[in-house]
């Protein structure tokens, strides 16, 4: 059994993912709303795979579902083999989660961190197994996302790295293996052009759908970064942005004031209904029925 805790944005994703692959998963998350959510949203995301995804396989909802236990009880996890941790992006959840499951498990089991910029080392050092700790960062939405990023911790062990890269091989994901860095490469590089592009918006340069289209125009981009950011969701973004200012100390990373402001305000992209677009009342990152490639978080 795979345990995937935190079922948000990213975690119901992989949560959706594992199952398609066969595994049975028991999803955690300290929120009853969000495990109903995360269970609402698979179902929808399995049926309208045809359509957004043509050339993947197609899964039968039950089935799915079936293979999903959720609970809000991390003890629920004590026999699994492998867990990956999806929490919120933010260093109190993240610690005290990887203690506790470094309580709860088996001393044999793997933790995957998924996480968009903490170095991974940091979150293996609060675990009494740092050679069983990996960073994989998974990309959004997880299941139509061929490639994840992998990054080891300064003691994860070669067995690890294997054993985490089968079960990606069984979801037919590939892996890019990065050094440890705070934003790895993917979100070091995302978070940058995100943030200036919330610039430009805030200093009335051009509007979001403007930014957006240059983007798509431009550089054949399917998404452009606004539109990038309210699928991730702000508060991740602002979340990212404060962990690589603090990590890196280089004022290039601060995050756009209108960021903080639309978080404070819960203007947090797809998943609240609005962001820098209007997405009506639809929760969370149902994928329009059109073809979605987007970037990570
Ligand atoms: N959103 C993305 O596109 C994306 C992509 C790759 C990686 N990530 C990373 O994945 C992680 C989750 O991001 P997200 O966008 O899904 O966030 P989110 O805010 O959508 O969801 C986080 C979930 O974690 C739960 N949670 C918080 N504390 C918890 C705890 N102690 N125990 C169990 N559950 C807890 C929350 O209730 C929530 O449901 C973050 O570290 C983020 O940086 C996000």
């Amino acid at each position: 059994m795979i345990g995937v805790v935190g079922a948000g944005t990213i975690g119901t994703g992989v949560a959706q993912d594992l199952a398609q692959a066969g595994h049975d998963v028991v999803l955690v998350d300290i929120s009853a709303d969000a495990l109903a959510t995360a269970r609402e949203e698979i179902g929808r995301a399995v049926r309208f795979q045809r359509v957004v995804a043509p050339h993947l396989p197609t899964h039968d909802v039950d089935e799915v579902l079936g293979r999903i236990t959720t609970t809000t009880d991390l003890g629920a996890l004590a026999t699994a083999s492998l867990v990956v941790e999806n929490v919120s992006e933010r260093w109190e959840a993240k610690q005290a989660v990887h203690r506790e499951l470094d309580r709860v498990c088996g001393p044999d089991a793997i933790f995957v961190v998924n996480t968009s910029c903490f170095p991974i080392t940091d979150v293996a050092a609060v675990t009494g197994r740092p050679q069983q700790v990996v960073g994989v960062h998974f990309m959004n939405p997880v299941p139509l996302k061929p490639v994840v990023e992998l990054i080891p911790g300064w003691h994860t062990t070669q067995a690890t790295i294997d054993a985490v890269k089968a079960v990606l091989a069984t979801a037919g994901k590939r892996a890019i293996q990065v050094k440890d860095s705070p934003g790895f490469v993917s979100n070091r590089v995302l978070m940058l052009t995100v943030n200036e592009a919330v610039f430009a918006y805030s200093e009335g340069i051009a509007s979001a759908r403007d930014i957006d289209d240059l983007f798509r125009g431009c550089f054949g981009h399917e998404m452009g970064p606004l539109a990038t950011a309210d699928l991730i969701g702000l508060d991740t973004i602002l979340h990212s942005l404060e962990v690589l200012h603090e990590r890196f100390a280089d004022s290039k990373y601060r995050p756009c004031p209108l960021l903080r402001t639309m978080v404070s305000a819960g203007l947090l992209g797809r998943k609240s209904g609005q962001g820098f677009h209007d997405y009506g009342s639809a929760p969370r990152a149902t994928p329009t029925p059109r073809p979605v490639q987007t970037q990570g978080a």
